[in-house]
C-alpha cells in the first residue's frame, strides 16, 4: 500500500509516518524543506525514538517530493496513492490543496478507487476544511469527487517538540499517542492504519483533546514565557504555574463533564496524566514551539477562546484561570514567530482588549473581555 504524505516535520516523521510504516505502507513524504527531501530520497529510512526508553523504530519505505517545485510527480503519487494524510499546519492547508486537487481530479478521470484524505492538525473540521479548499479547484466532475473522496475528520495526540538530535532524520518523540478518526466521511473501506481509532463521532474526542491538552499546553507556554521559563517542563515545574494550569482545565472540563457526559473521575485523571505528561524530564520542548501562532491560537473556535466562552455559558462562574491564560498569550512575545510579532503590534497599537476583540471576534461587554480585562490588570 502506498501512502502520500504531506508535511515531514515533527507529528510526520515521528508519528503519522511511524504508525503508516507499521501497517506496511511505503510512504512519501511531500515537504517543501528541500534538504529533508535530499535525505530522506537518500536514505529511504529514519529512526523513531521513545523519550524515556532505549526502544528506537526503524521507518523504513520512504522518500521525499517537493510540493512547489516537483507538482507533476505529487499529482502522479496521488493517482497511486491508497490514503492521503496532511500534518502541515492549519495555515498551509490552502497551500497543498491545488496540488491535491490535481492528483485527485487524475484519478477521478482514470476511474480509480474511492481514498481518504486525513488532516492531522490540531483544529476543529480540519480534514473537512481541507476539503472545502480542494473544491475551490476542482473544475469538472464533482459528484464523482463527492462520491469518491472521503475527507474524515480526525484529532491526533502525541508530543513532539523540535528536534535537536545528531541525526537531522532522528525524530525524539513520547512514547503516548491517540489517533481519532470519524467514520462518517469515509468513502470505501477504513484505512487499514495500525493505531487509528475509529469513531462514529469525533466531536467529544477532538474537543477533549483540543480543550484539555491543547488548553493546557498553551497555558504553560504563555505563562512560562511571562515568568521567564523557557521549556514546558520549566513552566510546569513553576509551582503557581501548574496550579493555574490545573485549574484552567478543570474549568474547561466542567464543561467538557457536563457537555459529554464523560465520567467525572476519569476526566480528572485524563488531566492529571497529560500534566505528567508536560512534565516529562525526558522530552525538551521549547515553550516558543507551544506558544507558536498565537492569533490562531486565540480563534473563536480554538483552544482558549471556545471553552472559555463555554465556561461562561455553562457553568456562569468567572473563567479565572482561563482567562489568565488568554491575557497572558496577549502579552506574548516571540521576535521569531510572524503571528507573535503582528499580535504584539496590534497590542501596541490599538491595546491588548481592542486586539482580543478584533481576533476573536467578540463584543465590548463581553464578560470574556471583561475576565481578561480583570487578569490583565492584575499582571500589570
Ligand atoms: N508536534 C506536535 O506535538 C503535534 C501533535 C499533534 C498535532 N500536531 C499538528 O501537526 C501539524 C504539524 O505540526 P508539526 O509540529 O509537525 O510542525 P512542523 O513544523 O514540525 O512540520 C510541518 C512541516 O510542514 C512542512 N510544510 C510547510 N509548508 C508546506 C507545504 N506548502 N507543502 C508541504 N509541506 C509543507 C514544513 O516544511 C514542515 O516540515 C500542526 O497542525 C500541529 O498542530 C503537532
Ligand atoms: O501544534 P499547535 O501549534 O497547534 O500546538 C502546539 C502544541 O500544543 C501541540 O503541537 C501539542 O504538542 C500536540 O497537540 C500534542 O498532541
Amino acid at each position: 500500500m502506498r501512502a502520500v504524505h504531506f508535511g515531514a516535520g515533527n507529528i510526520g516523521r515521528g508519528f503519522i509516518g511511524e504508525l503508516l510504516y507499521e501497517s506496511d505502507y511505503e510512504t512519501i513524504f511531500v515537504d517543501v524543506n528541500e534538504a529533508l527531501i535530499d535525505q530522506l530520497n537518500e536514505r529511504r529510512s529514519y529512526t523513531v525514538e521513545l523519550a524515556g526508553s532505549d526502544e528506537k523504530i526503524d521507518v523504513n519505505n520512504v522518500s521525499g517530493l517537493n510540493s512547489m517545485s516537483q507538482t507533476e510527480a505529487v499529482v502522479d503519487a496521488i493517482v497511486d496513492a491508497d490514503i492521503i494524510t496532511t500534518a502541515v499546519g492549519p495555515h498551509i492547508l490552502p497551500a497543498i490543496s491545488k496540488v491535491i486537487a490535481q492528483g485527485l481530479q487524475k484519478r477521478l478521470e482514470k476511474g480509480k478507487a474511492p481514498i481518504n484524505i486525513i488532516a492531522c492538525e490540531n483544529m476543529i473540521g480540519g480534514s473537512e476544511k481541507l476539503k472545502g479548499y480542494i473544491l475551490g479547484h476542482i473544475t469538472d466532475q464533482q459528484e464523482a469527487f463527492e462520491q469518491n473522496v472521503g475527507f474524515p475528520n480526525a484529532a491526533v495526540d502525541r508530543i513532539v517538540p523540535d528536534q535537536n538530535n545528531d541525526d537531522s532524520l532522528t525524530v525524539k518523540v513520547e512514547p503516548y499517542y491517540e489517533w481519532i478518526v470519524e467514520t462518517s466521511d469515509i468513502k470505501g473501506e477504513k484505512p487499514p492504519v495500525h493505531g487509528i481509532k475509529y469513531v462514529a463521532d469525533l466531536t467529544p474526542f477532538i474537543e477533549r483533546k483540543l480543550f484539555t491538552v491543547n488548553t493546557g499546553h498553551a497555558g504553560a507556554a504563555y505563562l512560562g514565557r511571562y515568568h521567564g521559563h523557557q521549556t514546558i517542563k520549566q513552566a510546569m515545574d513553576n509551582p503557581s504555574i501548574v496550579e493555574k494550569v490545573r485549574a484552567a482545565l478543570h474549568e474547561s472540563g466542567a464543561v467538557l463533564i457536563e457537555k459529554y457526559n464523560f465520567s467525572r473521575s476519569e476526566h480528572h485523571e485524563y488531566i492529571e496524566k497529560i500534566i505528567e505528561r508536560f512534565l516529562n524530564p525526558d522530552l525538551s520542548d521549547e515553550v516558543t514551539r507551544v506558544g507558536r501562532a498565537p492569533k490562531r491560537k486565540l480563534g473563536s473556535n480554538d483552544r482558549l477562546i471556545r471553552p472559555t466562552l463555554e465556561y461562561i455559558k455553562w457553568v456562569g462562574k468567572d473563567p479565572e484561570n482561563l482567562s489568565e491564560i488568554i491575557a497572558a498569550a496577549l502579552l506574548y512575545q516571540d521576535d521569531n514567530d510572524e503571528e507573535a510579532s503582528a499580535l504584539h503590534q496590534s497590542v501596541q497599537e490599538k491595546g491588548a482588549l481592542e486586539t482580543l476583540k478584533d481576533i476573536a471576534e467578540l463584543e465590548d461587554d463581553s464578560r470574556l473581555i471583561q475576565a481578561v480585562e480583570t487578569r490583565l490588570n492584575e499582571m500589570k
